[in-house]
């Protein structure tokens, strides 16, 4: 059996990476999308295990001491983190598994998974991207305020990752994300 590929997608909060990744999967179904471990509450409609694993900061924190995690970090107050064991199963089985996570994390792949396809999603301007993270109106002012806090120093590593892609119109954007990932390997 050919060996999957690890595919992250970052980029700041409320640029739209859930957005584009739900219709990515709901056309291919057969990619894997990874659940996170987060300390962060639930949101209205959220569901454990779906969303992500809802733990509390001394599980997290034993996740971590016992090696569970593929990365991790610290967002805006709340630990996320990638479970290992799925991930490293579903690439063995040869499929294409996506992990949705910040900058931080996502430069940590980079020494532990150097194979990956590291792709950064930026918004068409940092107004609009405040103006989705205000529409999606899920998160308090605190939260907001710091997400476009840490937003701009997100936006200014953008090279450091494979791709790029500006998120303005939603369909061109996923239409170019789904080009980058089935891309024929020369
Ligand atoms: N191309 C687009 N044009 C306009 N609105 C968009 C576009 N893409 C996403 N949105 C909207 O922006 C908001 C934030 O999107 P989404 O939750 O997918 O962002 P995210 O990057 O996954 O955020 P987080 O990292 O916080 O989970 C949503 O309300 C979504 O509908
Ligand atoms: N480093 C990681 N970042 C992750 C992971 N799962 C999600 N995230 C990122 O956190 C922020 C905030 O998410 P939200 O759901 O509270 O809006 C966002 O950028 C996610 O992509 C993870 O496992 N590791």
């Amino acid at each position: 059996m050919q060996a999957g590929k690890l595919i992250v997608v970052t980029g700041p909060s409320g640029v739209g990476k859930g957005t584009l990744l739900r219709s990515l999967i709901q056309r291919h179904p057969e990619l894997y999308f990874s659940i996170s471990a987060t300390t962060r509450q639930p949101r209205p409609g959220e569901i454990e295990g779906q969303h992500y694993y809802f733990v509390s900061r001394d599980k997290f924190e034993q996740m971590v001491a016992a090696d569970e995690l593929l990365e991790w970090a610290e967002y805006a107050g709340n630990y996320y983190g990638t479970p290992c064991l799925q991930v490293q199963q579903q690439i063995q089985q040869g499929r294409l598994v996506i992990l949705e996570i910040e900058v931080v994390g996502a430069r940590k792949i980079n020494q532990t998974f150097p194979t990956a396809l590291r792709i950064f999603i930026l918004p068409p301007t940092l107004a609009e991207l405040e103006r989705r993270i205000r529409v999606r109106g899920q998160d308090s002012e605190e939260a907001i305020a710091r997400r476009l806090t840490r937003a701009q120093a997100e936006i200014d590593a953008a090279d450091e990752f494979d791709v790029q892609i500006v998120n303005d119109d939603l369909e061109t954007a996923l239409i170019r994300l789904e080009s980058i990932i089935f891309a024929r390997p020369n």
